[in-house]
């Protein structure tokens, strides 16, 4: 028999204690990725037929995606207030309704993901699903033609790549970032959830490139992805877009209509200064701090394996952002650098009460008929003379109803018809 001294003994138990308890919980994040990786087929998963009106009362229509309708409805039972997201048979397959449900609903346990519950049913035309209601809609109701305030800026920049870091460390690319897909619950912008997981996808997995999103945001690898060719989907191109969008709530508009030097010449300016051939820095860039423009270039690397993760931003949340006229004297420079959260705070409470949400959300719906109507071009940043996100979009839109019969399947494992019936 071995014999061990009692304090030997003590070192020896807390030793093969605090192994078991790692390897447990090694087992245990494994067998949670096991579980997160693998999407139910669909003779396993359960989707029972039900009406609307047999547990909810539908209380109004939020929006209505590509894919989806946006119901608010309230729990019969329970007096909740629910979302009730319908997806459109004829355009989203059994498949990829599992898919994004799997996804979102396993991801729902971050602070700053929106929650879904075990709630899916399916009616005769739609496949249905409940999540959490965000009351301040989707980020693009906020974001005016000058952007929001830079305090705002660095609370969605920590929160949404807390999510986005979130989802890489489980292997899991998001692909969809866009102002549409982060929605708010404070209109401080203290509480917002990243949402939509229709487009996830596990990293290294090969995937066509997604035509129903703003070309403004797709990374120059997936840009550059010819039809019916697939390409390896990498948590880099998520950091582009994570960029893209913060440049947007940072001004208003997007930097570039799309990331090809050849094409597009703010790109092509952009790339130039960012490869350091050049030091002038790009007209649309000069309203950023060294500090910012540091960040931006990083995750503005035309080359994806060089390219910042998300949660590098983390590294310039103290610092200043936008060059202010303080700015310009040192003295006054340095103690503006050191702004207080105070203050922060209070330019976002001026923002708050400036805002009239209602306003503009009916404005942007306006704007929307306006867009699907005639496909006006809509207002220009007055100050750099960009175009504002609605020209984007709706110069996208007519490029890609352009397009619409020649566009081929999104899904990842084979062609089938969903894609053509999508669109
Ligand atoms: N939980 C929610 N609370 C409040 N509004 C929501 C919620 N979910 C979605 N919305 C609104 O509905 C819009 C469309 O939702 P969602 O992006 O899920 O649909 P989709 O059809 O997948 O979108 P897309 O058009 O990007 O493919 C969002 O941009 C947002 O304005």
């Amino acid at each position: 028999m071995i014999k061990i001294s009692e304090s030997k003994s003590d070192t020896f138990i807390s030793q093969l204690y605090r192994t078991i308890t790692k390897n447990r919980r090694r087992t245990l994040s494994s067998a949670g990725n096991n579980v997160l990786h693998r999407i139910p087929n669909t003779s396993e998963f359960e989707l029972p037929f039900a009406n609307f009106t047999d547990e909810y009362d539908i209380e109004k229509t939020v929006a209505e995606g590509h894919f989806a309708k946006i119901f608010l409805a309230k729990h019969k039972i329970t007096q909740t207030s629910v979302i009730l997201k319908a997806l459109h048979k004829e355009l989203t397959g059994l498949k990829e309704f599992i898919k994004e449900f799997h996804y979102n609903y396993q991801l729902s346990h971050h602070p700053y993901i929106l929650s879904c519950y075990q709630v899916k049913f399916q009616t005769n035309d739609f496949f249905v699903f409940a999540m959490d209601y965000a009351p301040y809609g989707d980020l693009s109701h906020h974001v005016g033609a000058n952007g929001i305030p830079e305090s705002c800026c660095k609370k969605i920049a920590d929160q949404l790549s807390s999510a986005l870091g979130f989802m890489h460390s489980k292997s899991l690319v998001h692909r969809d970032i866009k102002l549409e897909n982060i929605l708010i619950f404070a209109l401080d912008f203290s509480r917002i959830k990243l949402s939509d997981f229709g487009a996830t996808t596990r990293e290294g997995l090969l995937h066509y490139r997604m035509n129903n999103t703003w070309t403004s945001f797709l990374a120059p690898e997936v840009l550059e992805v010819v039809r019916n060719e697939r390409y390896v989907v990498k948590c880099s191109s998520d950091s582009w877009q994570f960029s893209i969008l913060l440049y947007m709530c940072l001004t208003g508009s997007s930097p570039w209509k799309e990331a090809n030097w050849v094409k597009d010449n703010k790109y092509c300016l952009f790339m130039k200064y960012q490869k350091r051939e050049t030091s002038k820095i790009p007209d649309n860039f000069k309203k950023f701090t060294p500090r910012l423009l540091r960040a931006f270039r990083r995750f503005f690397d035309h080359n994806e394996d060089d390219r910042a993760k998300v949660t590098d931003i983390n590294k310039y949340l103290k610092d200043k952002w936008l060059i202010t006229k303080t700015s310009l004297s040192p003295s006054v420079a340095s103690r503006s650098f050191r702004v207080s959260h105070l203050e922060q705070d209070q330019d976002s409470i001026k923002y708050i009460n400036h805002k009239d949400y209602k306003h503009s959300n009916d404005e942007k719906a306006r704007v929307k008929r306006l867009m699907s109507t005639f496909g006006l071009h809509q207002e220009k940043n007055p100050i750099t003379d960009q175009a504002t996100i609605s020209e984007i979009k709706v110069s996208q839109w007519l490029t890609q109803n352009e397009n619409n019969f020649q566009k081929f399947d999104d899904s990842e494992e084979d062609l089938d018809l969903s894609y053509w019936q999508r669109n």
